[in-house]
């Protein structure tokens, strides 16, 4: 079968070599395939992120996006390929060193997740339960959740149920959560869905301002091309399980390839 993919600016696609990129790479998923039965959904897929970098990764509803993720935080085992996150290959950790490596990686999810039951504070103090060896011992937490609060515009909701409040406002308390363990990584799925296009808007801004300030390397996960279009330093479309295109979000909108010009067609 001949590779068809496109890739812009790299050509060097499969680069063993972290001295093509002048950052390290955090994240690097090599030939990775995974089926279910007869349903091939990852087939050789290639991708890699970047210390500090924005990486957008497009598919259409279905093409194993979630499955990637899965596969790059343990929670699936790929049927062959190689994932390394911070220079750790994810097939060798045991579940205590994968718990580490977790806690540097912040998730994004899809309707925020929070918890009804708790108010906005309770809800940030959360993985501060979970992760105390990463913290260590921290007897007032008044201070990092206001700090994280802050950081998302939201310092006055520290004592509101996640009811009191709009779905962007949700979103940013979620994100907030998601600070509070300083990841080095944050995982975005769909961070903009559901959103009206203001609230989405600044969703995105919250999210570039909040890379510049941790210096976080980001890979966002989205159907919003005017997300992508913002937010992208690279994108990656993933195609029938590959990393079909690759490039910038000015590139890959100017392909004429017609795989890639139906992501960008309204
Ligand atoms: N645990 C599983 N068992 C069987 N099939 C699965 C499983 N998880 C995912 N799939 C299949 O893998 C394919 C890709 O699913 P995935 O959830 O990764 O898509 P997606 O790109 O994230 O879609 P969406 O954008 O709609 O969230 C689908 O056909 C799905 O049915």
């Amino acid at each position: 079968m001949t590779d068809e993919r496109i890739t812009y600016k790299n050509k060097n696609a499969e680069s063993e070599s972290d001295t093509t990129e002048e950052r390290k790479t955090v994240i690097r998923i090599r030939d990775v395939r995974k089926s279910f039965g007869d349903n091939h959904v990852l087939n050789g897929f290639h991708m890699e992120l970047h210390e500090g970098e924005n990486l957008v990764v497009m598919g259409r509803s279905g093409s194993g996006k979630s499955v990637m993720i899965k596969c790059l935080v343990g929670l699936m085992a790929p049927d062959s390929g190689y994932i390394e996150v911070m220079g750790k290959e994810i097939a060798t950790l045991n579940r205590q060193t994968l718990d580490e490596l977790r806690s540097d990686i912040g998730f994004l999810f899809q309707g925020s997740a929070l918890y009804d039951s708790m108010t906005v504070r309770e809800n940030i103090e959360f993985p501060m339960r979970r992760h105390k060896e990463k913290l260590g011992a921290v007897s007032d937490t008044t201070t990092l959740v206001m700090e994280a609060l802050e950081n998302v515009g939201l310092g006055h909701t520290l004592d509101l149920m996640p009811a009191e409040l709009s779905g962007g406002m949700q979103r940013r308390i979620a994100l907030a959560r998601t600070l509070i363990l300083k990841p080095k990584i944050i995982l975005y799925d769909e961070p903009t869905s559901g959103l009206d296009p203001i609230t989405a808007k600044e969703i995105i801004e919250l999210m570039r301002s909040i890379q510049i300030k941790y210096n976080t390397s980001s890979l966002i996960i989205t159907h919003d091309v005017d997300c992508a279009r913002v937010i992208s330093e690279r994108m990656i479309l993933l195609v029938d399980g590959i990393n079909y295109a690759e490039g910038t979000y000015a590139e890959l909108s100017a392909s004429t390839d017609p795989k890639v010009e139906a992501f960008f067609k309204k």
